[in-house]
């Protein structure tokens, strides 16, 4: 682990972003339409500049809870999918009319586990990734909350967004994975019940050490915390990529850390930090 900045600029071609419940709906369960305008800005730019980008976006059931003004998720599993189908549609509906404004199309995949599971559909949806991504459009993937379950043989679920976009970016062969939460980065304890927590910025290698610092959510809304941005980071770091972990405050910390500024938390394979480190 690392706490000391380093220069991180990266030729960065196809670009997978990650924002989570607690940068799209505020604390009160109001949707963050300043956040949603500014993503659909940043990535338009970068779009415009020739990158082809990827977000995939939770929020559905953090939206879909505000549309029947709900302020405590429902513990029961059919509940939960339909918020999320209330949700998914007008998240998908604001993101859609936010890009249109930046002159910038998307495309919706709503995904299972399953998808990933049988190599026909495994290659149909990678297919469709690359369609949309030559045609200069932004797909923005959702896990399909109405229909995942994880109950005895039906595991279609993936559970949570932070993996999901971790094998997106893999099976995508994505150069970065960016994670936008509410917190700066990775720190050596939870922020939030520990002031005196430290920024770490360069994790080379995960161990229990690492999980034993990884509290869980933040937010009412989201659902993995730290633990499954670890795990997220470790599937990258095992297929030999990056991910960076950073706040999504304002998007356009996106185009800062393209640009190299010393930002977030950034894991990288041991080997990929041995070359940069000169
Ligand atoms: N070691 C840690 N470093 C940073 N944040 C942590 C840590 N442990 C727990 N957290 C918590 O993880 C939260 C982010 O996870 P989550 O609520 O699932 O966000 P998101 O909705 O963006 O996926 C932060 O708000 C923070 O309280
Ligand atoms: N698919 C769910 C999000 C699940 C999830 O991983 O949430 P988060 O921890 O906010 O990224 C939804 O759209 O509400």
């Amino acid at each position: 682990m690392e706490t000391a900045s380093e220069n991180r600029k990266m030729n960065v071609k196809r670009l997978v972003v990650k924002v989570g419940t607690s940068s799209l709906v505020y604390p009160n369960g109001k949707m963050n339409l300043e956040t949603i305008d500014q993503l659909a800005f940043v990535l338009s730019t970068l779009c415009g500049q020739g990158k082809e980008v990827i977000l995939v976006s939770s929020g559905a059931i953090g939206v879909g809870l505000n549309a029947l003004r709900l302020t405590e998720r429902p513990t029961d599993i059919s509940a939960q999918q339909a918020l999320a189908s209330i949700g998914q549609s007008k998240l998908i509906t604001l993101f859609n009319q936010r890009f249109d404004h930046y002159n910038q199309a998307i495309g919706q995949l709503l995904l299972t586990h399953d998808v990933f599971d049988f190599p026909a559909s495994k290659q149909h949806v990678l297919d469709t990734f690359d369609r949309l991504l030559s045609m200069h459009i932004v797909p923005i993937v959702n896990e399909n909350d109405s229909v995942a379950v994880d109950e005895l043989d039906h595991k279609t679920k993936f559970g949570d967004n932070d993996q999901l976009s971790a094998i997106v970016a893999m099976r995508t062969d994505a150069d970065l994975l960016v994670m936008l939460s509410d917190t700066e980065g990775f720190y050596d304890a939870n922020p939030m019940t520990h002031d005196d927590a430290q920024l770490i910025s360069t994790i080379h290698t995960i161990t229990d050490d690492t999980y034993a610092v990884a509290g869980g959510k933040g937010s009412r809304y989201g659902t993995g915390g730290m633990v499954t941005k670890l795990r997220a980071a470790e599937m990258m770091m095992n297929d030999d990529k990056e991910m960076v972990l950073a706040s999504g405050a304002d998007p356009a910390i996106i185009l800062d850390i393209l640009a190299g500024k010393p930002l977030g938390t950034w894991f990288v394979p041991e080997r990929k930090g041995a070359l940069k480190n000169g």
